[in-house]
This record gives structure tokens, sequence and C-alpha cells, in this order.
């Protein structure tokens, strides 16, 4: 495993896979990775014949200076991960590599990154946009995995690459869970034992939503409702955001369900904010 701080190594790295007719699944992250992250590597290891992985935590996405500095760090533990999952390539750029001083390009799908969960994180995709931009630039992917758990992410990098013409495939990989449902988050951690316990109830309201829909003639405000209702139930969660749209184009869903409705929810613990989404068929 080549592990790569500048932009030419990576390049050269690159450059070698391709030499040996290696096609290239990227992952980029920003490490503290667990089983999610590595469920995503065997996606685009699958997928290509070679795997790159990035761990960049990029400031730019990043409204709040205090998230950002206690975002959970453990590059030795990373690379051991990586290294035991057979990634060819990891990329640890610092953050003036990545934008180098007196940088002024930013990348932003004007509509998609600022509603929904981009109105709770204010510059937050335009940030992730500008990165993983960047980050397709140096790695030259033939295919990249994002986990469908940041479900707004996957579908503004979509956009991204179909309005830009870019020659990558996107791979949405399926939200790995803990035992009692917990969707895997590198914020995890950060949890105390008490919201960490309560934590489960994000994918208890999705299943307990997910069921109501079911149920003949059941409105998107009824799955709103469940959502709203089990989330107040805990007293540690507080609902910050909810929203219930297509689960293509992100756009508002009212009434009856009738067509694929995903519902992606943000709750914040003490000082953390988790996500999580499902998406229903009618
Ligand atoms: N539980 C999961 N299952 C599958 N993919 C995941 C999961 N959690 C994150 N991912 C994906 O891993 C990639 C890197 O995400 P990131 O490094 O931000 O991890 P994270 O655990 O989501 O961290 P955070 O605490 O910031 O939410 C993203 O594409 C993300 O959607
Ligand atoms: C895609 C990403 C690595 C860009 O920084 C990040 O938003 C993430 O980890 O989901
Ligand atoms: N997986 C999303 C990264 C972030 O929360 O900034």
């Amino acid at each position: 495993m080549k592990i790569c701080r500048s932009i030419k190594d990576c390049r050269v790295a690159v450059a070698d896979l391709r030499r040996q007719d290696r096609s290239i699944g990227f992952v980029p992250t920003m490490g503290a990775l667990h089983d999610g992250h590595l469920s995503l590597v065997r996606l685009a290891q699958a997928n290509a014949t070679s795997s790159v992985v990035s761990i960049f935590v990029n400031p730019t996405q990043f409204g709040d200076a205090a998230d950002l500095d206690l975002y959970p760090r453990d590059e030795d533990r990373d690379l051991a991960l990586l290294h035991k999952a057979g990634v060819d390539i990891v990329f640890l750029p610092d953050a003036d590599t990545i934008y180098p001083p007196g940088d002024e390009t930013i990348v932003e799908t004007t509509r998609l990154a600022n509603m929904l969960h981009g109105k709770v994180r204010p510059g937050h995709f335009r940030g992730v946009t500008s990165v993983v931009n960047r980050l397709f630039n140096i790695a030259q992917p033939d295919v990249a995995v994002f986990g469908e758990k940041d479900y707004q992410q996957l579908m503004v990098i979509r956009q991204m690459v179909h309005d830009l013409h870019m020659p990558v495939g996107i791979i949405g990989g399926p939200t790995r869970r803990e035992a009692d449902g917990l969707a895997m988050s590198s914020r995890n951690q950060r949890l105390s034992p008490a919201d960490r316990l309560a934590a489960v109830v994000l994918n208890r309201s999705l299943d307990l939503a997910e069921a109501r829909a079911c149920s003949t003639g059941a409105t998107v405000d009824d799955i709103r409702n469940v959502i709203i209702d089990t989330i107040a139930a805990e007293p540690r969660a507080k609902l910050c955001g909810l929203d219930t749209v297509t689960a293509d184009g992100l756009n508002s869903l009212h009434g009856v369900i009738i067509e694929p409705l995903a519902i992606m929810i943000s709750v914040q613990f003490s000082d953390i904010l988790l996500i999580d989404q499902r998406v229903i068929q009618p």
C-alpha cells in the first residue's frame, strides 16, 4: 500500500496502476474509519481493479470551528485498517496541498447545496463539492463510492459529475449499522454513554415511519408526525432537520405516498449532530 501526502506522489502512484491496466475505484473519507467506510472500500474493489482512499478532514465543509477541531482523527489505526483491506493507495494531504495559498475557486451545485440539510449547515455542500472536485482531479478515478447515509451529499455529487461532464461513475453504498441499529459514524465516538444509548432513536423513528408508510393511504404528513413524535419522546435528542422529499430530485412531497420517498433526519445530542436516512418505496 502506497501512502502519498503530496499530489505529485499520488499522481505517480496512480500512473503506476494505470500502466498495469488497473482501473481506479476511489473512496474519499475524513478518516476515523469504521466498518461503514470499509464496506465502501469493498464496493470500490468490486467495481474496479484497484482502490484509492483519501483521508482529509476538509476544513471548508465545517461551519463550526469546534466541530472541525474535535473531529476524531487516528491516522495509524486508519492506515492499519486500509492495509488489511488491501487498498493500493492512501492519499493523506494537508490543507495547503488541497487549497494552495491564494486559492479562490469553488464548486457549487446551486440548488441542491442550499436546501434541506444544506440549510442546517450553510456552506457545507459547497465545501464538499469543492474538495471532491479537487480529489477527483488528483486521483482520476473511474468510479467513486459514497455512502447513502449522507443521502443529500450523494445526490449533490451525482449532480456535479453530471453537470461538469466528469468521467467518473458514482456508486452509492448502503448504510452499515451498529447491532442496535445506530448508523455507523465517526462522530458516534464523541457521544457520551447516555447519548449513545439515546441515539438509537434515529433508526427507531425511521423504522416506525417505514411501518406507517406501509399502511394503506399513508400520507407524507403521517410519516413526518411519526418521526417528530418518536424523537420528541427521547429527551436527550433534538430534531434539527426532517426532510421528506422525492428520492431522486429531492423535491418536496405532499399527500399520499405514490413515488419513492427519501426521509432525511438530523438529530442533535449535546453538541453532536447525527444524520440518518431511509428511502421508502410506495
Ligand atoms: N454507516 C455508514 N455506512 C456506509 N457508508 C458510510 C457510513 N458512514 C459514513 N459513510 C460514508 O463514508 C464516506 C466518508 O464519510 P465520513 O468520513 O464523513 O464518515 P462519517 O462516519 O459519515 O463521519 P461523520 O461523523 O462526519 O458523519 C461518505 O461517503 C459517507 O457517506
Ligand atoms: C466526501 C467527503 C470525504 C468530502 O470531504 C466527506 O464529506 C465525507 O466524508 O462524507
Ligand atoms: N459525512 C459528512 C461529513 C461531514 O459531516 O462533514
